[in-house]
């Protein structure tokens, strides 16, 4: 039987890859079509993927957290010929797997890896469920550094993180379960306008929509701000409506909104109700590219870093999209 070439790329300090990494190792090393590849940092990954990319391997699985799903679908994208882009497996094996969730191998690293196994006895099949997403490549950081992610956030999202940090994944606690509780803390906080949570950030906003329409917005306080190629956040959240064809969903909440305890529950099903209106502060767009001007910190993926100030804009263009497949 002839497989198609594979290289699994694996970050073993990624969350759930901790208590796994070893078990993975020994049991990828009896495939002879699948050519394991362990980097312990981006730098690792940036010195490999030239590599991997003359080597043209049908699929390239990418076994870690989304911050490492997206820093190797951006080298990707930058080595490879772009209509001989292979086909993406990720595995679950970060903290909070927002990217796997959305492609549908996150229920547990343990289930996903026991599927992808499964694939790999039965031949690594190419056909199947195969979904496509875009990638985010953001601009214009404070350090100058270009970053690729799926998700980005600021504004309130800044403090759910810091919570995120210091009390949820401090603990060891991962997944869409860890995902809920702080999403639950961060929005009682926000009814409750606490200081700790309600932190709007001040945020101009300039956008090319679908068919190429300009659309912006003068610096305004946003309570929040989000952006992202993926359907479905996580439990089920897909907090943008916009029904033009894009790749970028972007929704922002400003500072002030009205009826936000009643409005929340709506944006975060992606079905606004009556109070979720651009007069009570609710807007979502989709756009191809979004410049940003501000002065504060963003979360991309997980990652967290500082945008440039309201002179220099953080560029964001969608780029791909890659195909994902789901192996079952
Ligand atoms: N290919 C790679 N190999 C090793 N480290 C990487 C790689 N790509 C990114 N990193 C680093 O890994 C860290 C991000 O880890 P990652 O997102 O995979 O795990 P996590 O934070 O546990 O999961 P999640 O983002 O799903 O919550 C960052 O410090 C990033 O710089």
């Amino acid at each position: 039987m002839t497989h198609p070439n594979i290289c699994v790329i694996s970050n073993p300090t990624s969350g759930n890859n901790r208590k796994w990494q070893a078990r993975i190792e020994a049991r990828l090393a009896s495939y002879d079509h699948v050519r394991h590849h362990v980097t312990r940092s981006p730098q690792e990954a940036e010195a490999l993927v030239p590599e991997l990319a003359a080597m043209q391997p049908d699929v390239v699985v990418i076994n870690g957290g989304d911050g490492t799903i997206a820093a190797a679908l951006g080298m990707i994208l930058d080595h490879w010929v772009p209509d001989r882009l292979p086909l993406i497996i990720v595995l679950p094996g970060g903290t909070a797997n927002m990217t796997a969730g959305d492609i549908g191998t996150a229920s547990s690293h343990r289930r996903a890896l026991k599927r992808f196994f499964a694939w790999l006895d039965r031949g690594a099949p190419l056909d199947g469920d195969i979904r496509e997403r875009h990638i985010m490549r953001v601009d214009g950081a404070a350090d100058g550094q270009v970053r690729y992610g799926m998700f980005m956030g600021t504004g309130a999202i800044m403090q759910a993180t810091k919570f995120a940090h210091s009390e949820v994944h401090s603990r060891g606690l991962g997944g869409e379960i860890s995902l809920g509780m702080i999403l639950i803390r961060s929005v009682w906080g926000l009814i409750r306008q606490d200081p700790k949570f309600y932190q709007p950030t001040h945020v101009a906003m300039r956008m090319t929509g679908p068919d190429g329409t300009q659309i912006s917005r003068d610096e305004a306080p946003m309570l929040i701000l989000v952006a992202s190629t993926l359907e479905r956040l996580f439990l089920g959240i897909r907090p943008f409506w916009a029904s033009e064809k894009a790749p970028i969903g972007l929704t922002t909440i400003r500072g002030g909104a009205a009826r936000f305890a009643r409005a929340f529950p709506s944006v975060l099903r992606g079905h606004p109700n009556r109070h979720v209106t651009a007069e009570n502060g609710y807007e979502s767009f989709r756009a191809g590219q979004i410049a940003l001007r501000f002065e504060g910190e963003l979360n991309l993926d997980g990652e967290l870093f500082a945008s440039s100030g309201p002179d220099a804009p953080l560029v964001i263009t969608a780029e791909g999209p890659l195909r994902f497949l789901r192996p079952r």
